[in-house]
């Protein structure tokens, strides 16, 4: 039990593609940061330019079979650290997140990290769909959650996450991603040109002022990452008109704004009106049959050097994101499923396609039986994208949570295998 005078935890959740820090309490995180951009010593931008030993900034998540397996340490401690002096966070408890799929060693690692590096006097892992279901104040729930490395549907009954029925695909925002690019690729007739300077809104610009221009643009990290903005700032700027459902060409030509140009990164600019088979891309997410090699071999960004032998893990499926929810809810027990499909929580930045909740809806819909409901639930904006970390932000402001907290007395005595325990 953490018995400090305090309770204002900070809050943090380490994405694939977006990570989250904040307070306890607060409405929103203070800070948010690409995942990509760390590296051993620094973070944002200038991560790019820590050129040691040749090697620009390294992903802390590289496993693309395992988006959530922390691969590189040091970069995590160095995100960690660097937003916790960005935060002035001191001396209070810290509550982190795991989406039920990490190495059972993860937690033990993270455990002893918390309390010997950072010194804090309370530590607490939590799940991520417990908290996003949280976020709309529910303990029961379907929690669908579209990220950047992939979708996961996770059943969650009375708080707890069902982890053997937790079901993850890989088409999440990185896919949609390439596959922007490679139609964007066939319209121009040339590869996708990226230049740091012509970025979107100039919000990843580093408090270091890194010096970009001066980087390759060869270099893996540098690319994934300028890829990844730009496609994600098109989703953004068209998000409104990105179409589900199996529409008809015309029909979506109709739906474009007149005169609709997008400039890419180098300047080149992409008359959307001509090319409205844009607009259909985000319809991969309901696509049915594989679309990747193999469900093991997704490959969400081509990263180098990852073990293609990996075995292959039956959560991981290559589905549409109806069935995806549909094959995680058979997993669950019966008798809860009637309630959960009446509590399918969307959520995550990836899910910010209009119309994405009304989709699911349908097809979920018509994959159950008559006596089912199905209603869907999500925030608005950017409570739908943070849905996790408010929940941990309400959770870690609760009086009667903070019990639950595992001390750094209780740690001291029995060690970082009591976070397995405590926090299965
Ligand atoms: N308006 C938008 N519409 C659709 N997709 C968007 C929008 N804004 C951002 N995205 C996509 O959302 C994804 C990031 O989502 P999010 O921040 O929830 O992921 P994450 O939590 O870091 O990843 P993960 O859940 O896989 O660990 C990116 O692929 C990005 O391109």
């Amino acid at each position: 039990m953490f018995c400090g005078d305090e309770t204002g935890a900070y809050v943090v959740e380490t994405g694939w593609t977006n990570s989250r820090f904040g307070w306890g309490g607060a409405a929103d995180p203070c800070l948010q940061i690409p995942t990509l951009l760390t590296h051993k010593g620094s973070i944002g931008l200038s991560a790019l330019n820590s050129n040691e030993n040749g090697n620009h900034a390294t992903r802390i998540f590289d496993n693309p079979n395992n988006t959530s397996e922390i691969t590189n340490w040091d970069a995590w401690e160095t995100l960690m650290s660097q937003s916790i002096s960005q935060t002035l966070c001191s001396d209070r408890p810290i509550l982190t997140m795991d989406p039920g799929f990490s190495p059972p060693d993860q937690k033990e690692t993270q455990t002893e990290i918390m309390f010997e590096k950072f010194q804090a006097p309370a530590y607490f892992i939590s799940h991520n769909a417990a908290l996003s279901a949280f976020s709309l104040g529910r303990h029961t729930a379907m929690v669908v959650d579209c990220g950047g490395g992939g979708n996961v549907a996770t059943p969650v009954i009375d708080g707890i996450v069902l982890k053997r029925s937790l079901r993850r695909s890989v088409r999440g925002g990185d896919f949609l991603d390439l596959q922007l690019k490679e139609v964007i690729e066939k319209k121009t007739g040339k590869p996708l040109a990226v230049r740091p300077e012509r970025l979107p809104s100039g919000k990843y610009k580093s408090p270091t002022n890194a010096h970009l221009s001066s980087l390759s643009a060869s270099e893996k990290a540098y690319r994934d990452f300028c890829v990844h903005a730009s496609m994600t700032d098109f989703k953004k700027s068209h998000g409104v008109s990105l179409q589900f459902a199996k529409v008809d060409m015309r029909e979506v030509s109709g739906l474009i704004p007149d005169g609709s140009v997008y400039e890419l990164p180098d300047g080149t600019p992409v008359n959307v009106n001509e090319h409205p088979d844009l607009y259909v891309v985000p319809e991969a997410m309901f696509m049915e049959g594989p679309l990747t090699k193999t469900p093991s071999d997704p490959a969400p960004m081509d990263v180098e050097g990852s073990d293609q032998s990996a075995p292959s893990d039956p959560s991981l499926l290559d589905v549409p994101l109806h069935r995806l929810a549909h094959s995680a809810l058979s997993e669950a027990d019966v008798d809860c499923r009637k309630e959960l499909l009446m509590n399918l929580v969307l959520c995550g930045r990836g899910s910010r396609f209009s119309g994405l909740d009304t989709r699911l809806n349908k097809e979920l819909t018509a994959m159950t039986p008559s006596t089912f409901r199905v209603k869907v639930a999500s925030g608005k904006g950017e409570e739908r994208s943070n849905a996790s970390w408010i929940g941990g932000s309400i959770l870690t402001s609760l009086g009667s949570f903070q019990q639950l907290w595992l001390s750094k007395a209780e740690y001291d005595e029995y060690g970082s295998t009591l976070a397995v325990q405590r926090f299965p």
